[in-house]
């Protein structure tokens, strides 16, 4: 795993969880305006979620570790970005990829009575480009 500085997010929640993960991935960005990103490309995508709960499940779990990965990894892993449902009417940018991310968990978060929320998606997709993601209140409801 590549080392990263992680921009934090402001809260006051009692426990806040942190999951890195990392998948392989094609995309292309059929716009002019893209340049060299309009071919057919890889890269593996470095992922960091932020959860944020005042309450544990009953193991003691915010919220597992192992489904946050499973999310992201299963649904994203050797496949081709724009091939998704998500991105047939939007292109699979850095920044629409980290709030899809953002969606998908937040959806699996709603189903827990203990209630967690996502609070940050960081996306890296080179070494030298990320963007983050932070929800705003209204996107909660
Ligand atoms: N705001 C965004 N800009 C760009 C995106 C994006 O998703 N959001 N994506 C791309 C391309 O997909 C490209 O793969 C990544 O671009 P870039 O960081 O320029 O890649 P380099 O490896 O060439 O970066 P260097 O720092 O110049 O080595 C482009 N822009
Ligand atoms: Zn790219």
């Amino acid at each position: 795993m590549m080392q990263q500085f992680y921009p934090s997010v402001t809260h006051s929640y009692r426990f806040e969880l942190n999951k890195d993960m990392n998948f392989s991935a094609a995309h292309f960005i059929p716009s002019e305006e893209a340049g060299k990103c309009q071919a057919v490309h890889g890269h593996t995508y470095h992922v960091n979620v932020t959860i944020g709960g005042n309450e544990l499940d009953s193991i003691g779990f915010l919220i597992d570790f192992k489904i946050l990965k499973d999310i992201v990894h299963k649904k994203y892993d050797h496949s081709v970005l724009n091939d998704h449902p998500e991105f047939q009417n939007k292109f699979p940018t850095t920044e629409l990829l980290a709030e899809q991310i953002w969606k998908t968990i937040q959806e699996v978060l709603n189903t827990r009575s203990n209630e967690p929320k996502c609070l940050q998606v960081i996306v890296r997709e080179t070494p030298t480009s990320y963007v983050v993601y932070r929800p705003r209140q209204e996107d909660f409801s």
